[in-house]
């Protein structure tokens, strides 16, 4: 079989690589590394190639039907996770030697019997094994999950925010078919704010949801094909700022969380000025100064803004977005857009780094997997959407007929794209804030319902999208 050989080149090849580097060799043993240490471009596609033929053969070597059987119980394995994650299970076993399960039953408040099926089944997806009956010891896979707080981050977020929320989309979409606004996801639906308010206007009243979803945001941008450093590599196919920090240009990161892909930015580009706008408690939670180099913490400056009201900041050279738009269905992204329009000079970038969604196919399997289910982690969250490139180029027409759209940018290896605009506004349609100097107003507050009103333009498959949307952006998110 092809695959069968695939497997067995591939698997050559990337153990003798690691044999010739002397790096240890892929173990589910407790001590071996959590993660595969940067490989050369070869060797990386030839692990690459080991996932995806596997995963096809396991496929094949089931048959269609029962395929199709046991991947709708996929959710079970969530699950388990979810509740070995929330229990704190991994934090209990010790890392050294195995401990009972009568004893580790001891220390939690999950009766033996879930506590060991959990367990169990965790232990199928490479989390604890069972040296002897009854007696549980760490994998490196557990191991990583017990020791790395962004990793326990992102599981509980994902098992215990997104799961009952894409539980509840069938339900949602049934409602409100057309999916689109923010107070009518799956996540709405499963956590009872139907029409009341937006996912993250739910996790700006609790702080430790927020910081939970936070430093999940941290692993997933720590994780292979996410890394900040694939934007900053321009040999790399990453975006090359040189000539705006060249003369000591300006970009605002819209959204930009508590500073850090902003930071990496002004480590790189030592002219260029920095301003990361947030909602209120983003910011306050940045560190503070924001970097231990104070020729970069000097650039990077922290700023309230709620991008539902106009841009505050006139006149910079570029805006960026990253990990925004993703956030929101049409109308709502359209109003970004156009809240950003009246601070644009002739020449201003807008910059959106995101998925761009290839035709079906065109990954390579497992990239396709990943964001496959991204675009529908969207949909349960948000009633958003991953992008196509001509959607972006639609969405970018249906703002301003000022944009023009300069394409859509991909850095080797990496999973995010770099969608780019230039406004480039006929004569008669220039605003005099849009030409001057920087003017960093104060931060712009919404204290309530908004209405994103968005000219008809198609969405995904084809289907048209609500023109009107309604969301409440509360000064408290
Ligand atoms: C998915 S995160 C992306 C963060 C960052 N850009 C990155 O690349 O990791 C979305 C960010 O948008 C912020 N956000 C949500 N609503 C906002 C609003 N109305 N105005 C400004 N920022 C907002 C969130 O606080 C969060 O930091």
């Amino acid at each position: 079989m092809a695959l069968a050989q695939t497997i067995t080149e591939e698997t050559k090849k990337l153990e003798a690589y690691l044999r010739a580097n002397n790096l240890p060799l892929p173990s589910f043993d407790v001590d071996s590394p959590a993660d595969y240490p940067k490989l050369p471009a070869d060797i990386a596609k030839s692990r690459n190639a080991i996932i995806v033929a596997t995963k096809e053969l396991a496929l094949l070597a089931h048959g269609p039907r029962e395929s199709v059987r046991w991947a709708v119980w996929e959710f079970l394995d969530v699950l388990a996770l979810q509740l070995i994650n929330h229990f704190g299970i991994a934090k209990l076993v010790p890392l050294t030697h195995p401990i009972p399960l009568s004893t580790l039953s001891t220390l939690t408040r999950l009766d033996p019997i879930n506590l060991a099926r959990a367990l169990r089944l965790v232990m199928t997806k490479g989390l604890f094994h069972e040296p002897e009956p009854n007696l549980i010891a760490h994998t490196a896979a557990s191991r990583a999950l017990a020791e790395d707080a962004d990793l326990e981050a992102w599981v509980g977020f994902n098992a215990d925010d997104i799961f009952p929320a894409a539980a509840h989309v069938l339900e949602a979409i049934t409602a409100y078919p057309e999916a689109t606004s923010l107070t009518r996801s799956g996540f709405c639906f499963a956590f009872d704010t139907v029409d009341k308010e937006p996912m993250f206007v739910t996790f700006g009243k609790d702080a430790n949801r927020a910081r939970r979803m936070g430093k999940a945001m941290v692993s997933l941008t720590g994780g292979e094909g996410y890394e900040v450093s694939y934007l900053l590599d321009v040999e790399g196919g990453g975006y090359d700022f040189g000539e705006v920090d060249k003369r000591g240009g300006t970009l605002v990161d819209v959204g930009g969380s508590i500073g850090f892909v902003a930071v990496e930015m002004a480590r790189q580009y030592r002219n260029m000025q920095f301003v990361v706008q947030d909602l209120p408690k983003t910011v306050e939670s940045a560190p503070r100064p924001v970097d231990a180099d104070e020729q970069v913490a000097g650039r990077v400056r922290l700023m309230a803004h709620d991008f539902w009201g106009e841009q505050s900041v006139k006149g910079a050279d570029v805006y960026f977005f990253r990990w925004i738009l993703h956030n929101y269905s049409t109308p709502y992204a359209l109003r970004i857009l156009k809240n950003t329009i009246p601070a644009l000079k002739p020449g201003a970038r807008i910059i959106i780094n995101d998925h761009c969604l290839r035709e079906s196919g065109a990954e390579n399997p497992w990239d396709e997997i990943v964001m496959r289910r991204m675009d529908v982690v969207m949909l349960a969250l948000l009633n958003a959407q991953e992008r196509t490139e001509v959607e972006y180029r639609e969405l970018f027409r249906a703002a301003s007929e000022n944009f023009v759209f300069l394409g859509v940018t991909r850095p080797k290896g990496c999973r995010m794209s770099i969608i780019e605009a230039v406004w480039q506004p006929k004569e008669e349609d220039e605003t005099p804030t849009a030409s001057g100097e920087i003017t960093p107003g104060p931060a712009a507050g919404s204290d309530g319902e908004e209405t994103a009103t968005a000219a008809p333009i198609s969405g995904a498959g084809g289907n048209e999208v609500a023109t009107t949307a309604t969301t409440r952006v509360a000064g408290d998110s």
